[in-house]
């Protein structure tokens, strides 16, 4: 078994780090072992990741960091659909429309006008009531479980070694002798996770309509001062569309409420009228915590001595699947800056 690389987690940001291990450092498939208690098909509040909408969109931090992980990833997932087999594995291009209440962050606009496909600022004049900026692009649309299940199994077919063990400390992440690096990509697992216990991370809850619309196969998001409503088509998964949503600091209940269902559904079709242009065929409702952090996510390498380092990849909140590939491949790089030093250092 190889096991010189251990992922633990197999949530996107786990499967994203395990596929820039192979595409970017050059890891054979073959030495790399992703450690998990839950993976595609799975169900669970701890396993946030099947859960989500799920799109790019501007629901991210500003910082100049995260611009750069946006980036990365919108700019870089054409090559991943293209491993796993073209848009039917489940990440395809959909168009969108973001409207916010107020004047959104200008760095984050001028980010995002040097590389979203047909981006265009909305006229004043047609702006929907209350809203104060829109812009029209393409963006990149997630069938979530579905395209967790398609990396997955790309992984597999490469040679990487799966295994289902929950941790209940780091350092059993250490399979064998022979490991080297260990990526702890546990999402909100970190807070509870023996030897990382990272007091930061604390969820964001949201909830979720998830409705058959065949006819609705645009994005459309509104972003309040305290609200966010968001319409989310997930291609290939038989027309469901997602109706969201909230996000709720701290709040760690994995149940559903027919209060919120209600609301979603007010707001999402106040926003996109023609939602109800058909029977409302309401397929199932949900509820997922996003990993959030305090003073953000965490990509950073710690030397666990002999020779072997831990390097965290976690805390991606409302945005994994959106920045996730642009953090892992900065998470793959620390490795691989590690290794280049520790040779120059033997010289
Ligand atoms: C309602 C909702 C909507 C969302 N919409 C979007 C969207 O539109 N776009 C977007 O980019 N993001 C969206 N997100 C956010 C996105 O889902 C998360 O950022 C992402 O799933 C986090 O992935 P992760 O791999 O860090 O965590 P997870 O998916 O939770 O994976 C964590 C992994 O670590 C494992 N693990 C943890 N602890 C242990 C342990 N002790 N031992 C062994 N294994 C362990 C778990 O079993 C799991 O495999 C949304 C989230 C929600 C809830």
């Amino acid at each position: 078994m190889g096991a010189k690389y251990v992922v633990v987690g197999s949530g996107i940001i786990g499967l994203y780090t395990t596929y820039c291990l192979i595409k970017f450092a050059k890891i054979s498939a073959d030495q790399i072992t992703v450690v998990y208690e839950f993976s595609s098909g799975d169900q669970s509040i701890n396993y946030t990741s099947p859960w989500a909408g799920g799109n790019f969109s501007c629901i991210s931090p500003n910082d100049p960091e995260t611009l750069r992980f946006d980036k990365f990833t919108y700019t870089n997932l054409a090559k991943l659909q293209e491993d796993l087999g073209g848009p039917t594995c489940g990440l395809d291009y959909r168009p969108s429309t973001e409207y916010w209440d107020f004047i959104p962050n200008e760095a984050k606009i001028n980010s995002l006008k040097t590389y979203l496909k047909d981006m265009q600022v909305i006229p004043r004049s047609e702006l929907p009531h209350g809203t104060a900026y829109g812009i029209k692009f393409t963006t990149w649309d997630f069938n979530c479980p579905f395209f967790l299940s398609n990396l997955s199994g790309y992984l597999k077919s490469r040679g990487v070694t799966f295994q289902q063990k929950k941790l209940t400390h780091i350092s059993q992440a250490y399979l064998t002798a022979n490991t080297k690096a260990v990526f702890n990509c546990s999402g909100i697992g970190a807070r509870t996770l023996g030897g990382v216990e990272d007091i930061k991370v604390y969820p964001t809850r949201g909830q979720v309509v998830v409705v058959r619309a065949p006819h609705i196969q645009e994005n459309m998001m509104r972003w309040g001062e305290d609200y966010a409503t968001y319409i989310i088509p997930r291609p290939y998964s038989n027309n469901e569309l997602i109706l969201g949503g909230f996000l709720q600091k701290d709040n760690w209940t994995g149940n559903t409420f027919a209060s919120e269902t209600e609301d979603i559904i007010k707001r999402t079709t106040a926003l996109l009228p023609k939602i109800l242009d058909r029977p409302l065929d309401i397929l199932k409702v949900a509820a997922g915590l996003r990993p959030s952090r305090h003073g953000g996510v965490r990509i950073e390498l710690e030397d666990a001595g002999e020779d072997k380092v831990l390097i965290h990849n976690y805390g991606a909140s409302g945005y994994g699947y959106q920045a996730g590939f642009g953090m892992s491949f900065k998470a793959v790089q620390l490795l691989v800056s590690y290794n280049q030093n520790r040779v120059k250092s033997k010289l």
